[in-house]
């Protein structure tokens, strides 16, 4: 080979190692990769470019060595490093380790190191070789997942709380509820068990929050379920089902007697709350449903546990009900009522009877008593005997009681230009209305709107409603009196009047009870309690009304006795408003 030929091969050698060395340096500093050699026998460390940037300092500036190297590490790895190189060259196999680094200005890089170790014939350790990767943006990304996925779970989790558990009570909710009744409904029906569900309601809860705000009603809602998981049988399963609606499933091997239980646990449930001095009981209607007599399914189980429920409540407050078939029929209807009473206030299903009341004294017509009818458009007319109990019970008397009161305001203003004499038309207001306190305004409101004197409206307020919340009752009845509103009391007897009261109450009228005037005149007990209550009345310087006269007997014998007014069939049905427009023009009015 010439000289020539060898030089130019030497060249083209050179410039394919100068272009291999350019690539490798590229590529390291692509891939944010350095190299190092260190030289263990003479202590020489020889650090790559991409080292230098990595660590942060200048090549000039720095001499390469294992200490200076040791100086970078963040000193919480220090010796994590050290123990990587000492175990390489115990173990006589390479390593890798992340770790971090400090750099001059402060910088926390972090680093994935490699290194091998080799050795000399003797297995001397004589050098180590060695790369150093930047992956600190590779490592902060994997934090932000590690974090965001940490985020997600710590969401999934309160999801799953909130869909399975109550957020007041903490109390597993309904979703809960049901999942586990329909794995212990398997398991019983596999095994032959008997079980109990018990739905519990809360009674009057409606009006802790209507009067008392809801947190207080949030409150006692939660001192509910602090009582129900400290009565029951820790075995016991206890859910909220929502608002006031709580449910307990319970394994008959828990109980000897069930009824003697639930009426024990009940009775330790109950507790007591004074607002405003008033005392208020908080106490549940629950129905009571068993596996399998009472339904094989749960939908079955748990629609009778709701009808037992139901039947509980109509039965009044703190009361327990078992299911009971026969009843279930009646039930539904009621629940079906309700639903169909919504659409009838929506609608406007109902209409203003007048049933005329006659003065005994001048035999002429005196006023009317507002009788509210349910224009069923299926069942035809509905009596107010099956819903106004249903519209008492579910809140809905407001509205019922808001539009006869306004329909009556408004009939009185046609009869006022219909006919020569202003008259007057009494309306009966329920015990839920009368509680509540912006009654008297809501009243106000409606009489200023339609414009019609106040004098021209009477109400009716039964006397057991009155006597059983006196207080509420004489700030209701003087609130109304003071605007001259005539208050009259209705049923009267049949309740249990302490005369006492009686004689405290402002109240106008007495309304003698149609169960004591049915009887008349063969009923000596009758007469001789028509006598004393009108006596009484006139004692106390009231007028009375007679409701319910059917006969010429009757009605002599209350004329007999200075009754003041009189009202039945024997005079009149109620009537629609153009029936009684119609009879008011045959009537004489009192001048
Ligand atoms: N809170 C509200 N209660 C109301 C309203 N409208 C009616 N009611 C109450 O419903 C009960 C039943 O009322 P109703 O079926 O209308 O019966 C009244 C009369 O029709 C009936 N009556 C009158 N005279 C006779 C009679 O000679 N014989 C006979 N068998 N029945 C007769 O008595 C009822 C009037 O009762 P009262 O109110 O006690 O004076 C009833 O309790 C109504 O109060 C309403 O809008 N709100």
């Amino acid at each position: 080979m010439s000289i020539v030929r060898i030089a130019a091969k030497n060249a083209n050698t050179k410039q394919m190692l100068a272009h291999t060395e350019m690539l490798l340096k590229e590529s390291q500093s692509i891939a944010q990769l350095g190299t190092w050699e260190w030289d263990i026998t003479t202590g020489f460390l020889f650090w790559s470019d991409q080292i230098y940037r990595i660590f942060g300092v200048q090549k000039a500036k720095f001499e390469a060595s294992y200490e200076g190297f040791l100086s970078f590490i963040h000193p919480d790895d220090v010796s994590l490093v050290q123990d990587a190189v000492n175990q390489a060259v115990e173990n006589k196999a390479p390593y890798k380790i992340v770790h971090r680094i400090i750099q001059p200005e402060g910088k926390i890089i972090h680093v994935e190191e490699r290194g091998k170790v080799y050795f000399d014939e003797c297995n001397k350790p004589l050098k180590m070789i060695g790369t150093v990767q930047d992956i600190t943006e590779k490592h902060l990304i994997q934090l932000a997942m590690e974090k965001a996925n940490q985020t997600i779970l710590k969401n999934k989790e309160q999801l799953n709380r909130l869909a399975y558990y109550d957020y007041l009570t903490e109390l597993p909710n309904r979703n809960y509820f049901l999942q586990y009744l329909e794995e212990r409904l398997a398991e019983c029906s596999r095994t032959n068990t008997p079980f109990s569900l018990l739905f519990l309601d809360l009674d009057g809860f409606k009006e802790i929050n209507d009067t008392q705000g809801h947190a207080e009603g949030d409150r006692v809602l939660k001192t509910v379920s602090e009582k129900l998981t400290s009565v029951l049988p820790q075995e016991a399963m206890i859910s909220r089902l929502g608002g006031d609606e709580f449910a307990i499933f319970i394994n008959n091997s828990l109980s000897q007697d069930i009824e003697h239980d639930i009426q024990h646990w009940l009775d330790a449930l109950s507790f007591r709350k004074i607002y405003d001095g008033i005392e208020f009981n908080v106490t549940f209607s629950t129905g009571v449903v068993s596996y399998p007599n009472d339904g094989k399914s749960l939908s079955g189980l748990i629609k009778n546990a709701d009808i037992a429920m139901y039947q509980a409540k109509a039965l009044g407050k703190n009361q327990f009900r078992i299911f009971d078939p026969k009843l279930a029929e009646r039930q539904e209807l009621r629940i079906r009522l309700q639903t169909e009473l919504d659409i009838a206030l929506k609608e406007e299903q109902f209409e203003v009877y007048y049933q005329p009341k006659i003065c005994l004294n001048s035999n002429t017509l005196l006023e009317a008593e507002a009788l509210v009818r349910w224009k069923h458009p299926l069942r035809g007319l509905i009596s107010p005997l099956e819903f106004i109990p249903l519209a008492e019970e579910t809140g809905q008397i407001h509205e019922l009681g808001a539009y006869v009161f306004r329909s009556t305001c408004q009939f009185i203003n046609e009869l006022n230009t219909t006919l020569d004499k202003p008259v007057r038309i009494a309306v009966n207001v329920s015990v839920k209305q009368l509680l509540k306190e912006s009654i008297t305004q809501d009243f106000f409101d409606i009489i200023d709107t339609v414009g019609i004197k106040p004098n021209q409206i009477e109400l009716e307020l039964t006397e057991s409603a009155v006597m059983e919340n006196i207080v509420e009752a004489r700030k209701a009845i003087s609130a109304f009196q003071n605007r001259g509103i005539n208050i009259a009391l209705d049923d009267f007897g049949t309740g249990y009047s302490s005369l006492s009261y009686l004689a405290k109450l402002t109240i106008n009228t007495l309304k003698i009870d149609r169960e004591f005037i049915k009887d008349i005149p063969e009923s000596e007990e009758s007469k001789a309690i028509c006598r004393s209550i009108i006596s009484l009345a006139h004692s106390l310087g009231k007028s009375v009304v007679a409701e319910g006269i059917e006969t010429e007997e009757q009605l002599a014998f209350l004329k007999q006795l200075n009754c003041d007014i009189a009202q039945g069939y024997y005079f009149a049905k109620p009537m629609n408003k153009e029936d009684y427009i119609n009879f008011c023009k045959t009537q004489k009015t009192e001048s």
